[in-house]
């Protein structure tokens, strides 16, 4: 259970504001999209979200439980696959679960094994990330997030390099495991999103505000 509360946040890089005013509520739960164009502010807005950079101005608060949660405790309660997070090449993708599994909790009642044939990769337990496909990474970062006992995902451009099936296991394994968590999907493609809830453009947060 976590909700998210954005007061007045904004971000500018140099001269340039990303966005700005935005003051939204995320309730528990919700299923969120953020849409816009190329180099519109989707991955900056997910990354001050996700505390990998901060804001210029405004504040983000957490709440999980009805208790505000701690920068320091933060991570705790969050995964995050994105295509500029890098996966540990040299480890196999057996010890890159054991790795993954022992800051996070496993979703009751998941063992290696079942998380393995859920990402359809059990043949490849063994092989080192480094010599995966990007497609077969691409599970691997979706599927961390899916099976990690935590209730904030925050999902940039899930399927890029995924197949036809491979958007259909993510889109199936959103219902599956989704249902728990706060999601918040950055994205380009309807077929990503459809899903949600609630749409947020962030270029809106450039036009209202004449920037
Ligand atoms: N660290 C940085 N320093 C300076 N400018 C940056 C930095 N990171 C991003 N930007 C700029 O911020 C703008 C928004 O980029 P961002 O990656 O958030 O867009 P996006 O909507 O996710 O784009 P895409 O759909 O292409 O992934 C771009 O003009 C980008 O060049």
């Amino acid at each position: 259970m976590i909700s998210i509360q954005l007061d007045q946040a904004a971000k500018r890089f140099q001269y340039d504001w990303i966005f700005k005013n935005v003051s939204l509520v995320f309730p528990s739960h919700s299923k969120i999209a953020i849409t816009g164009s190329n180099g519109s502010g989707k991955s900056s807005f997910l990354k001050c979200l996700s505390g990998l950079i901060p804001l210029t101005e405004g504040k983000i608060t957490y709440q999980a439980n009805d208790r505000t949660i701690t920068e320091e405790d933060f991570y705790q309660y969050l995964t995050l696959s994105a295509p500029y997070l890098e996966l540990p090449e040299e480890f196999t993708l057996v010890e890159f679960l054991d790795f993954h599994f022992k800051f996070k909790n496993k979703l009751e009642g998941l063992t290696t094994e079942k998380m393995l044939e859920l990402m359809y990769l059990q043949e490849h337990k063994n092989k080192q990330i480094q010599f995966f496909s990007s497609g077969m990474k691409q599970r691997l970062k979706l599927g961390v997030c899916f099976f990690s006992d935590s209730p904030l995902m925050l999902l940039d451009e899930p399927t890029s390099n995924l197949d036809v099936r491979g958007v259909n296991w993510y889109l199936d394994m959103v219902k599956k495991f989704g249902l728990q968590k706060t999601t918040i999907i950055c994205s380009n493609d309807e077929r990503e999103y459809n899903f949600c809830d609630q749409t947020i453009s962030i270029e809106d947060y450039k036009l209202k505000n004449q920037l």
